[in-house]
């Protein structure tokens, strides 16, 4: 087994959508980034990529390459996966949590983990994702940004060179 930890921060500024977790969220603000700056998703990839001893999300698809402007971090998210099986694991259990203080998220949970799980090919059981506010304090509670968590467990389905179907 393997463990691996992620934590993400981006802006949220007008003009631009917030996307958590692949769900596109009704919000006066959105957050900034290179890509669609999906905040959850991108501490979950780096989550990952530590479990499997493969730096960070930055190293894989960095800033700098046009190709990533606009991307969709379930696509950043299902190749991050992608290279987790090839070195043979697959998911045991991910939790994250979203540090938002507003809007609220509750309602939107259960989609996010449906979105996490089709991306990593695990059952919805394997995934959890929380949120919480900070009480007003810091960043996240003047509204300036919105930051995530991730924990990764990766258990080990076959030898890396095998090709594994999950
Ligand atoms: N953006 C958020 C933040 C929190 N929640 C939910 O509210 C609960 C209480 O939050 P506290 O920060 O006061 O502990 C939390 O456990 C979440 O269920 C939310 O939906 N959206
Ligand atoms: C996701 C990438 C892709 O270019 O860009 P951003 O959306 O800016 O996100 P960040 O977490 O700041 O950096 C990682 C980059 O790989």
């Amino acid at each position: 087994m393997r463990i691996g930890h992620g934590y993400d921060v981006h802006r949220l500024v007008e003009g631009r959508k917030l996307i958590l977790g692949g769900v596109d969220i009704p919000h006066t603000l959105g957050l900034l980034g290179h890509s669609d700056a999906d905040v959850l998703l991108h501490a979950i990839s780096d989550a990952i990529l530590g479990a499997i001893g493969e730096g960070d999300i930055g190293k894989h698809f960095p800033d700098t390459d046009p190709k990533y402007q606009g991307a969709d971090s379930i696509k950043l998210l299902e190749h991050v996966m992608s290279l987790a099986r090839q070195k043979g694991y697959r998911i045991g259990n991910l939790d994250a949590t979203i540090v938002a203080q507003r809007p609220k998220l509750a309602p939107h949970i259960g989609h996010m983990c449906a979105n996490i799980a089709t991306a990593l090919g695990c059952y919805e059981g394997e995934v959890n994702v929380k949120a919480t506010t900070t009480e007003e304090l810091g960043f996240a509670g003047r509204g300036e940004g919105i930051a995530a968590y991730a924990v990764a467990l990766l258990v080990r389905i076959s030898s890396p060179s095998e090709t594994v179907l999950h």
